[in-house]
């Protein structure tokens, strides 16, 4: 039998106590597909309080950068989560003592993955991150191993459990913001600041990675036109579905002359589509290859159990001594390119407040009309004092001329506080 691969394993909330529980009841399982025991020798977190998990066998470092460097670790297991602090410092201490380094920290690799990749690859070390993309889905094995003979047109999906979880239970069971939010917390999917999630930031950082690999760049996350769900509200839910759409947190990724294009937004997708039919905490990526057609991937994109998944599915390749670059490619390799407005012309959902008085919408119209944007449904539906709210679907329009459109809405007079934009997807 081969030796031991021994972890170090910083971080025990819902992944890392996962990873814990998964290795313990696996060990037999793994042990056999792997050739060799893969066993946790020391662990850290903020606290030592009961976590439902026995963790006397094992070590315990309250600093993980004392972790990160033990001389009876083999791999860094880093599962704090934060862009810089512990985790950036842990993951680069144990790149530099020798360490491989598997995490699910996408905040970090979406900040630093081209500098922490480098920093691996120059001292032969492999850093792995299959849990920080979709969970428990394995996209980024798929993106890096089973297409990679594939140049790749298009990467799309929805990324974020939470966002989902959020706007379909919602819809479903006719709940409030507040209280589907306290429901997507109790089941572990939230992160720890639930601001990168509902803003979107999270699912972008997630886009940006699969972009590196996709289109061999280097992680461009300031690339992404970001905007999160925060203002979605259930009166789109509702309009969108009368439409026969339900609204999603959709990344879209393809690479075009002009540069990489990447946007994380709220968009309408007709609810027949797979994506329109993802409910709860699923997410979906869809992969484009020029050779393979579309690949449409969908599963559990958080929690306890998928994540964990994930995770060993990396401490198993180092185990079997598969050695990949982080992105598919040797770091040194990835080209820097610029980041481009998507063009792809689509219609429009939009929803205003105008003030209740004759001629507003013939001003709304003519304004969007100036811009070149054509209307193809609009309708005034509720009242609200001296307001009342407007739905517009405009016919295929690009977003340069949108906003063009939007900026003039306030020259109208009509239009109080800032319309709501939505992007109509025909996926
Ligand atoms: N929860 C989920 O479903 C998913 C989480 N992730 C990522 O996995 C990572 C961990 O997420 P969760 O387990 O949900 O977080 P969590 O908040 O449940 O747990 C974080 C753990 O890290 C420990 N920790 C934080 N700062 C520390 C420090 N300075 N020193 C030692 N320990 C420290 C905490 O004590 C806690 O045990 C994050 O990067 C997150 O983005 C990725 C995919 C899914
Ligand atoms: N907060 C994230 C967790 C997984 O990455 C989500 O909700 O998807
Ligand atoms: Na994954």
């Amino acid at each position: 039998m081969t030796k031991p691969l021994r972890l170090g394993i910083a971080g025990l909330g819902t992944v890392g106590v996962g990873v814990v529980r998964m290795l313990r009841k696996n060990a037999d399982l793994l042990k056999t597909r792997t050739g060799r025991p893969l066993v946790i020798t020391a662990v850290s977190a903020r606290s030592q309080k009961d976590r439902g998990v026995s963790l006397s066998d094992y070590a315990w470092e309250d600093d993980p950068v004392k972790l990160a460097t033990r001389d009876d670790v083999d791999v860094f297991v880093e599962l704090m989560g934060g862009a810089d602090g512990p985790a950036k410092a842990a993951t680069e201490a144990a790149l530099k003592a020798g360490k491989d380094v598997v995490t699910a920290n996408k905040a970090m690799l979406a900040e630093h993955g081209h500098t922490l990749a480098n920093l691996a690859e120059d001292g032969g070390q492999v850093l792995r991150f299959e849990a920080a993309v979709a969970g428990g889905i394995p996209v980024i094995k798929a993106l890096t191993e089973g297409l990679a003979g594939n140049e790749i047109t298009r990467v799309m999906g929805v990324m974020n459990g939470s966002c989902n979880y959020i706007l379909t239970r919602m819809q479903s069971a006719g709940l409030t913001y507040e209280e589907v939010f306290a429901e997507a917390d109790g089941l572990g999917y939230l992160e720890a600041d639930p601001q990168l999630d509902v803003g979107g930031i999270d699912a972008a950082h997630k886009l940006a990675l699969l972009s590196s690999i996709a289109f061999g760049t280097q992680v461009k996350f300031d690339g992404v036109a970001l905007e999160g769900i925060e203002r979605v509200s259930i009166e789109d839910i509702r309009q969108a579905a009368d439409m026969g759409y339900r609204i999603k947190l959709l990344g879209v990724a393809q690479m075009t002359a002009r540069g990489l294009e990447q946007s994380m937004s709220p968009c309408l997708v007709p609810e027949t589509s797979p994506l329109g039919q993802l409910e709860g905490g699923t997410n979906m990526v869809v992969l484009e290859g020029a050779d393979v057609g579309q690949i449409v991937l969908r599963g559990a994109g958080a929690g306890e159990g998928p994540t964990a998944s994930a995770v060993l599915s990396d401490i198993i390749d180092i185990a079997r001594g598969l050695r990949l670059p982080t992105f598919g490619q040797p770091a040194d390799s990835l080209k820097t390119v610029p980041a481009a407005q998507s063009t792809v012309p689509a219609p429009y959902y939009l929803r205003l407040d105008l003030l209740d008085k004759p001629g507003a919408l013939a001003k709304v119209a003519t304004a969007l009309g100036d811009a070149g944007v054509s209307i193809n449904r609009m309708r005034q539906y509720g009242h609200e004092d001296t307001t009342a709210p407007v739905l517009i679907v405009t016919h295929t329009t690009t977003r340069e001329a949108l906003d063009v459109a939007l900026a003039g809405l306030p020259g109208t007079g009509v239009v109080t506080g800032d319309p709501v934009a939505l992007r109509i997807e025909e996926v």
